[in-house]
């Protein structure tokens, strides 16, 4: 069986890194991961347990918001794209997806000027709804956690790929993007919670599966075709590739197809998107890792991948930054904040291939 054919995904245990001994089974074991599956969970990550059970408590608490108080926060009040979406505003794989989500981001300052790259309008300002006040300090303390790991997770995978710890550094944004995500029970079998896809919003996305156990819903797809549980294991986050680090890596970490079947219990999860520098260049992207991608120590890796050709919306794109190709998606996606913030550019993002 080729190596790529997983049938679990596996768990990385991070405090092996702290032991001469078991560091170089920690970084085997995190080079098969992000070679051969694209997915794995990290345990024994350093983030408290009081900032996840925190946040966890809060999401009941959103989501059972008035429709008043959704619509206070509403993303499409927001040019930077944060903010409440309803069930049914998304589709995946031309199907509506049935969930409703929050999104955050670091919180930053709008400082858009006349003269700049449209794309620096993503940076901006979160909506914190005026009901709720103690949600902001957890959802930031939740942020700033989550960057540190993901900075941290970054350093192992730049050495378990036989890289200097900071070669991913300064592809990082300044940017990075949390969803608060509730997939209400659906009444008719299993449905799309949101459908296959891979990761569009940058470097790796660290996913906390925010209901018991025995709620399951997410699968990731192997090269069999084969959709593999990602069940939830208390006290680990899901870790994954996105399409930026698939291009950076010229293909050698791919970007692993999943989704998430809703079913008869209601289900929460919060994806944190850990964000890709803006003004990132095509060239630059695929350029500045090339050799080192290209030689011999990773060709067994690329040999039995049917498409060597990587799916991204960056390189297949007419634009040349990762800013650029974001913008697209996200108004694509959300075409009434399109319309209302970005007139200027909607019916060419739309309309174009
Ligand atoms: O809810 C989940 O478990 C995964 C969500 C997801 O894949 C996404 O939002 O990109
Ligand atoms: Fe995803």
């Amino acid at each position: 069986m080729p190596p790529s054919d997983f049938t679990s995904i596996p768990i990385i245990d991070l405090s092996k890194a702290q032991n001469g001994n078991t560091r170089e089974e920690l970084l085997e074991d995190l080079r098969h991961a992000i070679i051969n599956v694209g997915f794995l969970y990290i345990s024994n990550h350093s983030v408290p347990s009081a900032v996840t059970k925190s946040l966890v408590d809060a999401l009941p608490v959103l989501f059972g918001f008035s429709e008043h108080e959704k619509e206070e926060v509403a993303l499409g009040k927001s040019p930077h794209f944060l903010g409440y979406s309803a069930t049914g505003a998304e589709m995946t794989a031309g199907h509506a997806d049935l969930r409703e989500q929050f999104e955050f981001a670091t919180e930053l300052e709008s400082g858009w000027r006349e003269g700049q790259p449209l794309f620096e309008k993503l940076r901006g300002p979160n909506q914190w709804p005026s009901t709720y006040p103690a949600l902001r300090p957890i959802v930031q303390t939740y942020i700033s956690e989550l960057t540190q790991l993901s900075e941290k997770f970054l350093a192992f995978a730049a050495e378990a790929l036989s890289l200097p710890l900071e070669t991913f550094t300064p592809f990082i944004s300044d940017q990075h993007r949390l969803k608060l995500v509730h997939y209400p029970a659906s009444q008719c079998g299993a449905t799309q919670g949101v459908g296959p896809h891979k990761d569009s919003s940058g470097w790796w996305t660290f996913l906390l599966q925010a209901s018991p156990p025995h709620i399951k819903g997410l699968q990731a797809l192997n090269k069999h075709g084969d959709w593999i549980d990602v069940p939830n294991i208390p006290g680990t986050f899901v870790v994954n590739i996105g399409q930026g680090f698939e291009v950076v890596t010229n293909g050698v970490c791919k970007a692993t197809t999943h989704r998430v079947l809703s079913g008869a219990d209601e289900r929460y999860s919060v994806p944190f998107f850990q964000g890709m520098r803006r003004d990132l260049t095509k060239e630059i992207a695929v350029g500045t890792l090339k050799e080192h991608f290209g030689s011999a120590a990773f060709v067994g890796s690329h040999e039995s991948d049917v498409g060597r050709d990587i799916d991204s919306a960056f390189l297949k794109g007419k634009y040349d930054t990762w800013g650029d190709t974001q913008l697209r998606t996200k108004i694509r996606s959300h075409q009434d904040v399109g319309k209302r913030f970005y007139g200027e550019v909607f019916e060419k993002y739309v309309s174009d291939a």
